[in-house]
């Protein structure tokens, strides 16, 4: 809740400059004192917060901005400017056959990320393989055999065999006929001697194109110490940053691309091998400030409403918006919801509205979780025509027998009853605004990248 009252304030800050063609030394400095705000709380290195406030400072105050440009805009243009520069563009991982080294301390994602990454390239048409080298954590074999199964792409690995470099060598001539290798290591708890001179060795037996640091979005300042080890080792080219699908905005590993002087190639976003995402430095600066990412919610948002649309061609997402939302339309979005990912990244995506709307709500409101969204269905189920589009008709004598008929508890019915109220809650304020606010509210969303049509509520 404090990250996203950090990001409201933000844009309340910048939305205080709409309008003016010119800042002023106080303007900037209020704006800069929340990025440095917003950067701090995201784990960002203090040193790295500093100098680039400094420059933003620097620059909004020394460059007028462009014709046209209005104020807000040249400081926001600024701060993605100088932001980019820092976190730079995607590592480039050529769609061609290459060899790529995962290095990083123990749980911090790799098995993860290799059966993910090789997902990926089997997804661009190439063939991968991945190769297990953990001899340390009994269990690694296996989880990383079960993920690649899951992932449809070759692992070989050997339960059996007790010096990695030997895995490396025999891994890499067996599997000699795919065209990336993906070589995951062990991890330490922390960074040791042994674990050192064994990458080291792996990394000569591998040659590896690209060597990737994994972490954890939550590593915080420890991500430079790590990343200096490993850069003196083996060198590193980039970074993964697993888990942004929790609390943690990933800062820490800014520190870790600062000190390698490399740049971040995938972001892990779940725990199933589809969760990756090629990193993409809007999306990543607009979570960092706790703005909204608009280009990667309508992408989401427009796919994901493509395939619920797909399956009931009567739906009209549109009509919501109009009319009396129902349990049947809720459902509607649910499942569509269910398709874009968690609810409270979806929120947050949506500049402007994050903040304000989770304001309101309790806690744990975003918490519609997979289980729970399933739950729902099951209750759904059994409830009647009548009920499903008169949710408000359902008492407690109903809530009892909805319970039986559906073996869920009666606590879960009457969530799923505060749930719909509360998405009832939401969309009346949107009806509250008027045709002509919304309007406006979805050419921006448009002009800012692609549409939002039939979002309903979101
Ligand atoms: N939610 C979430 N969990 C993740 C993500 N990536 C990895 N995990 C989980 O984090 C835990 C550790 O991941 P591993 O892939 O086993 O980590 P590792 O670095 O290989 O661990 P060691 O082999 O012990 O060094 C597992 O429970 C994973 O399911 C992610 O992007 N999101």
């Amino acid at each position: 809740m404090v990250l996203d009252n950090l990001g409201s304030s933000l844009r309340g800050t910048l939305s205080k400059l709409q309008g003016k063609s010119r800042l002023s030394e106080e303007d900037v400095q209020e704006v800069v004192k929340e990025i440095q705000r917003s950067l701090l709380q995201a784990d960002v290195d203090v040193a790295l917060v500093m100098d680039l406030s400094d420059s933003i400072k620097q620059r909004a105050l020394d460059e007028d901005p462009p014709a046209g440009t209005s104020a807000r805009d040249h400081v926001l243009r600024i701060v993605y400017e100088e932001m980019t520069d820092l976190i730079g563009e995607s590592t480039k991982l050529p769609l061609e056959p290459q060899t790529i080294l995962l290095a990083g301390l123990q749980g911090s994602g790799k098995t993860t990320s290799a059966a993910k990454m090789a997902w990926w390239f089997s997804k661009k048409g190439l063939r991968p393989a991945v190769i297990q080298t953990d001899t340390f954590r009994p269990g690694a074999y296996d989880q990383a055999k079960q993920m690649c199964e899951r992932a449809e792409v070759e692992f070989y690995g050997d339960p059996d065999a007790d010096d990695p470099v030997e895995i490396a060598r025999e891994g890499l001539e067996q599997t000699s006929e795919r065209d990336v290798h993906i070589v995951d290591t062990a991890g330490r708890h922390a960074l040791e001697e042994d674990l050192i001179s064994e990458i080291e060795e792996i990394n000569t037996v591998v040659d590896p194109d690209t060597s990737l640091l994994v972490l954890d979005a939550a590593i915080g300042q420890g991500a430079k110490d790590q990343a200096r080890e490993f850069e003196n080792s083996i060198g590193i080219n980039g970074v993964v940053i697993t888990k942004l699908d929790g609390t943690a905005k990933g800062g820490g590993a800014l520190a870790a691309v600062n000190e390698t002087d490399s740049t971040i190639a995938f972001l892990g976003t779940g725990e199933t091998v589809q969760d990756i995402e090629r990193f993409e430095p809007s999306g990543f600066i607009s979570r960092l400030l706790g703005m909204g990412d608009l280009k990667q919610l309508s992408e989401r948002v427009e796919r994901a409403m493509r395939e619920t649309q797909a399956e009931d061609d009567d739906w009209e997402p549109e009509d919501v918006m109009k009319g009396q939302f129902t349990l049947n339309d809720m459902r509607k979005q649910m499942q569509a919801m269910n398709r874009m990912g968690p609810l409270d990244q979806v929120i947050d995506m949506i500049p402007g509205f994050g903040g304000s709307i989770r304001d309101q709500l309790p806690d744990d409101a975003m918490d519609v979780t997979q289980d729970r969204l399933r739950d729902f269905e099951v209750v759904m189920d059994s409830m009647t025509d009548d009920e499903l589009e008169n949710p408000r008709s359902v008492g407690a004598e109903r809530v009892q027998r909805i319970a039986r008929g559906s073996g869920k508890s009666e606590d879960r019915v009457r969530e799923l009853l505060e749930q719909h109220q509360m998405m009832e809650r939401m969309l009346k304020q949107f009806q509250g605004m008027g045709d002509s606010d919304m309007q406006r509210m979805m050419k921006k969303m448009e002009n800012q990248g692609g549409g939002l049509g039939g979002m309903g509520p979101f």
